[in-house]
């Protein structure tokens, strides 16, 4: 039975101590934590029958780090005096400069400051694949518990930076290769190896080592600046925007210079600034919003439990239908894929090899794991192999004809407690199931491309959908390490719905005379990976990717026509794609798009295209007095996400999500959007929904009914309110 929060000392004949952190379910250190870890280091230091300390973890894991509710707290109340003093007070006087040797003994994970506490100990004896690493940069801070400090010491320099700038995790296994791990041993021997390895040191058979004096993996200072130069320009490159990864190399490099006490110390003051950055603020609420997702009213919390997932049959080997079963072998699920002549099945296995040969070759999977997960695979042209499948994704066009069949089909030779998906994007997934019996078995599994890569997976249920069915996908989601966002139904769903203005926006400055180089550069130095004219069809790329060969642009054109029928009234209908397009432009695909694309080398700006951009204004004519318009960057960023803001205004308002943060997290994972700003109502919110509101107002009185401000945001404007406050009555589609 797990033991509740708190540090229990347990003083056994030998002589050693055995504190132990108990705080389900990742003992993280809690405020009580550390002051009883302090009462009990005190103790222990104190007693005459102590000879030496051990640190552990209750049940299984040694620390998931500092609570970040306290980070949240004090976001709220903007109260600093709610973090404790640890660094210097716990970590460098009661325990690294004790008299009385301290072994941690660690299992399961030691991350942020779980790892910190254990680098502090004299020696750290680890059990098999316990995960190890310095996690705070994604949170906005740094490691503050002398983490830039003491792990460069242990693992070197080089080593060091590439766990924290990267917020990589390493094994125990690999941690005794670089020297963070003193004995790898089973789990059954850890913590009696570590109480005669802390006896040891007491009695001099091993060396007594603090981790902050040691100097011998630093290296020179030449060499730690140029380590220190290489990752400087790393930061530069994967986080432009964000404070902690400078910062964090300025502090190490503090230590470098000055020694690893004077390193602590700048630490402990950056930490501080740091933890009330807006970065950090954002960063802390996505941690928290990504976990919020899996709890689902009537569904997590009625005692379901769920059904294993032993078989899942995937239709249509397109480039959908190949990722989401890549996806799902990877995660040791056996997987029937379906096509319709043998082909398009040799094609869509060739891909799923593909897919697995990728990420051998990125280092991500071991030749090993690739045939395993190979071998899973069966390629089937009828449904012969479907009569006892757990689940079946069907990833085919985007035809409701042909999908209304394939789920008549399914229907009838499936097991009937089978899970019926479609990974449609566009379809109302009550069409989708008009024909058949078992509407509690339709549900919507949205992947985004490339679908073994990208973690969203938007989970879309119908009025109908049983809450075990819901469930069971989300459980084969976590699986298959996805993020599962349990979204309601309509036409693009949460994701593609709140995003569709994003394109408009940027045609229509383009149409107002912008300078369309200048829209993309702009909106990548907000924080997306892309701009909107980087990717050929951009918002549209998402949904004729799973079109195929097959279908091009025409259905494509068609999908669009799906979304006018739904959304009209605020579209911006702009013929710049048509007219790129007919110019010969088919983006990557041929090389030549707004850009022209060569293997090996950044796309360039191609300023040819400027004829057909001057075509698309003439036939707009919405530029005022024929004559470009005049914007500044902030007005560009305005124009193109405010409209953004106000459609997520109206999923909200629809209850086509359980709780505004779950939109977030969906606009982190789905469309890139930075997390660093927190996600799309986060950064809303932050920007206040009374500016959004006047500046729509002013540029729908300028532009029309494409910025109408929605009835939800002009409520919460004219109420002071939030986006993100609940709703006190709700029309929900859940
Ligand atoms: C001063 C220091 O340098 C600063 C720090 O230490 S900052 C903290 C650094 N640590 C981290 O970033 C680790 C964050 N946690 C994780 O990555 C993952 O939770 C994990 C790998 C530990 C476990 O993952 P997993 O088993 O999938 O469980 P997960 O669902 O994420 O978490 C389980 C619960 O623990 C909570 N939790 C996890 N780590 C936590 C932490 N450090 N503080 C508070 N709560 C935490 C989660 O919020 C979740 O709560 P819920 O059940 O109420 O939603």
């Amino acid at each position: 039975m797990a033991k509740k929060m708190g540090v229990t000392m347990e003083v056994g004949n030998d002589g050693v101590a055995v504190i132990t952190i108990s705080n389900p379910p990742v003992n993280s250190l809690a405020s009580p934590i550390i002051s009883g870890l302090k009462e009990k280091f005190q103790d222990a230091n104190q007693r005459s029958d102590v000879k030496a300390i051990v640190l552990t973890g209750n049940g299984g894991r040694f620390s998931g780090g500092f609570d970040i509710n306290v980070f949240q707290q004090v976001h709220k109340t903007g109260d600093i005096s709610l973090m404790p003093e640890v660094s210097i007070d716990l970590v460098c006087n009661l325990m690294e400069d004790s008299r009385k040797p301290l072994v941690a003994a660690v299992e399961g994970l030691a991350l942020g400051g779980g790892l910190e506490l254990a680098m502090a100990c004299h020696a750290r004896v680890a059990a098999p694949k316990a995960q190890l690493g310095l996690p705070e940069l994604t949170l906005g801070v740094i490691p503050g518990f002398g983490g830039t400090q003491r792990l460069p010491r242990l693992v070197g320099l080089a080593k060091a930076t590439d766990m924290i700038l990267l917020s990589k995790s390493i094994s125990s296994e690999e941690g005794q290769k670089f020297g963070l791990v003193d004995a790898l041993v089973p789990s059954g021997d850890l913590l009696s190896t570590s109480r005669k390895w802390a006896l040891d040191i007491a009695e001099g058979r091993k060396p007594f080592l603090r981790s902050l004096h040691r100097t011998d993996k630093i290296g020179s200072l030449s060499e730690a600046r140029a380590i220190l130069k290489d990752t400087r320009q790393l930061a530069k490159k994967i986080a432009p925007n964000m404070p902690q990864h400078h910062a964090c190399i300025d502090v190490i490099e503090e230590g470098i210079i000055h020694g690893g006490y004077s390193g602590v110390l700048k630490e402990a003051e950056v930490f501080k600034q740091l933890v009330m950055s807006d970065t950090a603020k954002a960063l802390v609420h996505v941690f928290f919003a990504q976990r919020a997702t899996s709890k689902v009213p009537n569904v997590t919390d009625v005692g379901l439990k769920p059904r294993p997932m032993k078989k899942v049959a995937v239709i249509g080997g397109g480039l959908m239908g190949s990722g989401i079963a890549t996806a799902l072998l990877l995660s040791n699920t056996r997987v029937v894929l379906k096509e319709i002549n043998p082909d398009y099945l040799q094609k869509g296995l060739k891909s799923v090899e593909a897919n697995l040969k990728s990420l051998v070759s990125r280092g991500k999977l071991t030749q090993d794991k690739a045939g395993k997960a190979l071998s899973l695979l069966k390629g089937v042209l009828d449904y012969a192999e479907f009569k006892d499948v757990d689940m079946v994704i069907e990833a085919v066009i985007e035809n409701i004809q042909l999908k209304q069949k394939i789920f008549k089909e399914i229907e009838e030779i499936c097991p009937p407690h089978c899970i019926l998906a479609s990974n449609t994007s566009t379809i109302d997934l009550n069409v989708i199931g008009e024909k058949i019996n078992s509407k509690d078995r339709i549900v919507g599994a949205h992947f985004f491309s490339p679908a073994h890569i990208m973690t969203l997976l938007e989970i879309v249920r119908t009025e109908n959908t049983s809450a075990q069915v819901i469930l069971d996908l989300m459980s084969l989601g976590k699986a298959i390490k996805k993020v599962p966002v349990v979204v309601g139904n309509c036409i693009g769903f949460a994701v593609n719905r709140t995003f569709f203005p994003y394109t408009q926006g940027a045609h229509m400055l383009v149409n107002l005379g912008v300078d369309l180089f200048r829209v993309d550069r702009v909106i990548t130095s907000f924080g997306l990976p892309l701009g909107p004219f980087q990717e050929l069809y951009s918002l549209w790329d998402d949904l004729l990717r799973r079109l195929g060969d097959l279908a091009g642009h025409r259905i494509g054109m068609a999908v669009k026509e799906i979304y006018a029928k739904a959304y009209g009234d605020r579209m911006f209908r702009s013929p710049l794609t048509e007219l790129l397009i007919k110019s010969g432009r088919n983006g990557k695909i041929n090389g030549r798009g707004y850009y022209i694309y060569e293997k090996g080398s950044k796309p360039k700006p191609d300023p040819s295209v400027l004829s057909v951009v001057e075509e698309s204004r003439k036939l707009t004519n919405i530029m005022p007095g024929g004559k470009p318009i005049s914007v500044t960057d902030k007005e560009i960023v305005e124009m193109i996400l405010f409209p953004v803001v106000n459609e997520a205004c109206r999923v909200l308002d629809e209850g086509v999500v359980i709780r505004a943060s779950d939109l977030d997290v969906a606009s982190v994972l789905g469309m890139s959007f930075p997390s660093y700003r927190g996600g799309i109502i986060f950064w809303a919110d932050t920007v206040g929904p009374k500016y959004i509101y006047e500046r729509l107002k002013r540029l729908s009185e300028t532009y029309g009914g494409f910025f109408k401000p929605s009835r939800y945001l002009e409520e919460r404007a004219m109420n002071g309110m939030l986006l993100s406050e609940p709703k006190a009555s709700s029309r929900s589609r859940m």
